[in-house]
Formats: structure tokens, C-alpha cells, sequence
């Protein structure tokens, strides 16, 4: 059994891992930090979890964590995590990164997030999809939560260049944008509405270029733009790719069927796949249709942001990184169709 330790326990994301550890056979949460509830029993600040946990919350340092843990999540918001970062990772240690800190090259984090980073280095990219290699590292970052969506909707073409431009246009449920309230978040402000944001800015457009490049350096043309919606979990990307030549159908599906055959978290779907049928799952459901006409496939990827897009991704990631079977703890399915 591995000890597990969470810093930024309090969190949205923080609640999540340790919901989801709890069905874990082979690792128990030992530590979650919090600054702010300190002493507090994990299950009085996130009500839900009454009965799955009795820790409290502790105010600990890293190290102390480390010492404490054979698994951490950092799950504090970027530009925090590169102050912990360096304290826990060692050759002892799986370290699970949820923030943005370690994602990119230093140069383009600096330049996309606007900061001087104090850690400079790039850690491997946790989309276990695109990177199995991920499973002989102890120091991983996971994606981010639109990008994961964005990526895993169009990978199986750029890999076979067939991508002339993307445009990802995404729609986040509120629990993406973490547990402190915001003029978004203000109920009369959200409900019934969707609110488009950084509209050409985003800073998670990097990391999908990043990915995309990776997979065709000649893929120059990628546009991303997110909404949230009045939702509380749950992201839905609508992905227009303008493809190179006439495909058909069938064609396309085989890719995407070929792509994925080994990763049972990517499930391709008939039709339109819904927020529903993902949500508190680590699943990314992918469905599309062709538009011959204007040689554009649109494409529909469904996760959950709190799941696939942060704590059940960073547990499949910990899971390889342990050596345990990518889907334990985390073979549950979607809540409705
Ligand atoms: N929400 C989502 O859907 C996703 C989030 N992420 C990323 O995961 C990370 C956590 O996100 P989320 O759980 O939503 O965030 P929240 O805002 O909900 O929680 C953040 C946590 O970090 C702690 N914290 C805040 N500031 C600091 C600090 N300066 N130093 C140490 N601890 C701090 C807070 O606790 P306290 O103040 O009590 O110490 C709290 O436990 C972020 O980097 C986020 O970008 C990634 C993908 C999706
Ligand atoms: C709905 C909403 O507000 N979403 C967040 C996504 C934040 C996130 O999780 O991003 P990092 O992990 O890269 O910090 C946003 O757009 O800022």
C-alpha cells in the first residue's frame, strides 16, 4: 500500500483526488495540505467525502509531506507549485504536478504566463495517450484541463497530417475555474448564459500547439477559444479541423479507432457525445461528423475537467508511473446518457 499526499488539498481538485483515491486498492491518501483549514477534518470542508476519509486537513511543509508520502499531487494554483516543486521531487518520490508550471519550455511559460519562472524546467506532459513514456518518470505535469479535451479530439489526424487548421471551441463547466468565487462565477451572472472568454488568448491555446506540433511540425494553424457555461463539471470542445484532402467517414473513424486502440479511457461514439455520459468519469468521449462540402470534420470530445481534465488523469498517470494497472481505482462509468 502507498501513502499518498496531497498539497493544495482543499481545493476542487484536491476534494477529487481524494474522492477518487478512496476506490484505490493499492494506495490510501495519508496527507492533505491546506493553509487555510489547518486542523479541520477533510469531510467538514468537502461535505461529500463524510465517511470516505478522517483525516484533517495539516498545514505542512513539502518536505515534511515528502517525508510523510511515497506519491504527491501538487494541486495548488500556478505560479505557487514551482515554490514546492523543487522541495519534493526526488528519486524516492512520484510527483504529480496538476498546475500549469512544469507543461511548457521555461521560455514559452514565461512568455505565455507572464512570470519569471524560479525552477526553470520542463517536466514530461501527463496525456497518457501521447506519452506512455510517462510510465518510467517520477516527476510528471499534468494537462491541463481545455487542452486535454482539444488534444485528444484531433491527435489522430495531425499524427497522420492530415490537419491543415484547427479551431477548438471549447465550453467549461465552472469548477475549472477552482474553488474561489468570481464575478463569473456569481450565480446571476452565469446562469443562463454562457460567457466567452479570452477569446484569441487563452493561455492554454500553448500547450494544444505544443501537443499538435509535436505530432506535425507543419501544423501552423490552430485557433482556441473557451466559454464557461452554467454548468458545474464538464467540458465540451467542438473541434473544426480543416483537413488536407476529401475523407470519408469510415475512413476517419479507423483512424481514430487505430489511434486509441490501446487506450481504454478514449471511447469513439456514434453521434454527439454528452457531458453527461462523462461526468465523474476519467472517460474523453469522441464523436463527429464530416462536412464534405468544406472538407471539415467537426469533431466532439466530452470530459469531465475535474476527471480527465485534472485528478482521475493524474491518477492514471500515477498509476503508470507505479507500475499498477492504468485503469485502478478509476473503472467507473459516466452518471447519465
Ligand atoms: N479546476 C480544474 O478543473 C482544473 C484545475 N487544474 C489546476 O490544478 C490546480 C488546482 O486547481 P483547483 O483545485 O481547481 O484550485 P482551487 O483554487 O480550487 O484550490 C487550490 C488549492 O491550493 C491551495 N493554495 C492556494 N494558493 C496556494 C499557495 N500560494 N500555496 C500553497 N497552496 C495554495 C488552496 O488551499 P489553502 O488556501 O487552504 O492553502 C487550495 O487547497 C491549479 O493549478 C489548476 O490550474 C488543472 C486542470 C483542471
Ligand atoms: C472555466 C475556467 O475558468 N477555466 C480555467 C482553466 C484553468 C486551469 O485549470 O488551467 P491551468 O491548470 O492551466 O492553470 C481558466 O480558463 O483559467
Amino acid at each position: 500500500m502507498l501513502d499518498a499526499g496531497i498539497i493544495g488539498g482543499s481545493g476542487y481538485t484536491g476534494g477529487e483526488l481524494i474522492r477518487l483515491l478512496y476506490n484505490h486498492p493499492d494506495v490510501n491518501v495519508k496527507v492533505a495540505t491546506s493553509r487555510s483549514f489547518s486542523d479541520r477534518k477533510v469531510s467538514d470542508v468537502h461535505k461529500h467525502l463524510k465517511g470516505f476519509t478522517d483525516i484533517c486537513f495539516q498545514n505542512l511543509t513539502p518536505q515534511k509531506v515528502k517525508s510523510e508520502c511515497d506519491v504527491i499531487f501538487v494541486a495548488v494554483p500556478h505560479g505557487a507549485s514551482m515554490n514546492v516543486i523543487p522541495e519534493i521531487v526526488d528519486e524516492n518520490t512520484r510527483v504529480i504536478d496538476l498546475s500549469a508550471d512544469y507543461r511548457l519550455d521555461t521560455r514559452v511559460f514565461e512568455s505565455v504566463y507572464g512570470m519569471v519562472h524560479k525552477d526553470p524546467r520542463k517536466a514530461p506532459y501527463g496525456l497518457v495517450e501521447l506519452h506512455p513514456e510517462v510510465a518510467d518518470e517520477n516527476f510528471v505535469a499534468n494537462p491541463g484541463c481545455y487542452p486535454t479535451g482539444a488534444i485528444l479530439s484531433a491527435a489522430p489526424l495531425a499524427s497522420n497530417k492530415l490537419i491543415e487548421t484547427a479551431i477548438f471551441d471549447s465550453k467549461s463547466g465552472i469548477t475549472g475555474a477552482g474553488i474561489s468565487p468570481s464575478k463569473t462565477s456569481h450565480y446571476p451572472n452565469l446562469a443562463e448564459n454562457i460567457v466567452a472568454y479570452k477569446l484569441t488568448t487563452h493561455r492554454h491555446k500553448a500547450e494544444i500547439v505544443q501537443e499538435l506540433e509535436r505530432l506535425d511540425h507543419n501544423i501552423n494553424n490552430i485557433s482556441f477559444t473557451p466559454h464557461v457555461i452554467p454548468s458545474i463539471r464538464g467540458i465540451l470542445t467542438t473541434s473544426h479541423l480543416f483537413l488536407k484532402e476529401d475523407m470519408e467517414y469510415d475512413e476517419v473513424m479507423s483512424i481514430y479507432q487505430q489511434f486509441y486502440k490501446n487506450n481504454k479511457f478514449i471511447r469513439m461514439v456514434e453521434g454527439v457525445p454528452s457531458l453527461g455520459g462523462v461526468r465523474g468519469s476519467n472517460f474523453c468521449d469522441i464523436g463527429f461528423e464530416m462536412d464534405s462540402e468544406n472538407r471539415r470534420l467537426v469533431v466532439i470530445s466530452a470530459i469531465d475537467n475535474l476527471v480527465k481534465g485534472a485528478s482521475g488523469q493524474a491518477i492514471q498517470n500515477m498509476n503508470l508511473m507505479c507500475g499498477f494497472e492504468e485503469t485502478t481505482g478509476l473503472w467507473v462509468s459516466g452518471i447519465s446518457p
